[in-house]
């Protein structure tokens, strides 16, 4: 199942550097773990935001909300999902 997700990243200006820095650099290592996994195949910021839409290839619902919820970013991220189906009109 694929899902299409916006994330929108609102770190408080006033948490401490070094959590702001390690939790990055986690995100960023579970994300890398997840792609390799092939099961977030599209990661794209968003131009001149702090934002990102990617694409999660996902077994579930309940899969997607439990890759989701354990990203390190996760408490700072404002999360929007949408469920895709196919296109009758698209070419295989
Ligand atoms: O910077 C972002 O858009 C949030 C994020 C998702 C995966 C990652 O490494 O950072």
């Amino acid at each position: 199942m694929l899902y299409h997700v916006r994330m929108d990243v609102r770190i408080p200006h006033d948490l401490d550097p070094d959590v702001r820095d390690d939790t990055i650099a986690r995100e960023k290592a579970y994300a890398q773990e997840l792609q390799r996994a092939g099961k977030w195949p599209h990661l794209w910021r968003i131009a001149g935001e702090y934002a990102n839409f990617s694409v999660f290839d996902v077994e579930s619902h309940d899969e997607l909300h439990q890759l989701l919820s354990g990203l390190p970013l996760f408490p700072y991220m404002d999360v929007q999902v949408t469920p895709l189906a196919k296109h009758p009109s698209k070419v295989d």
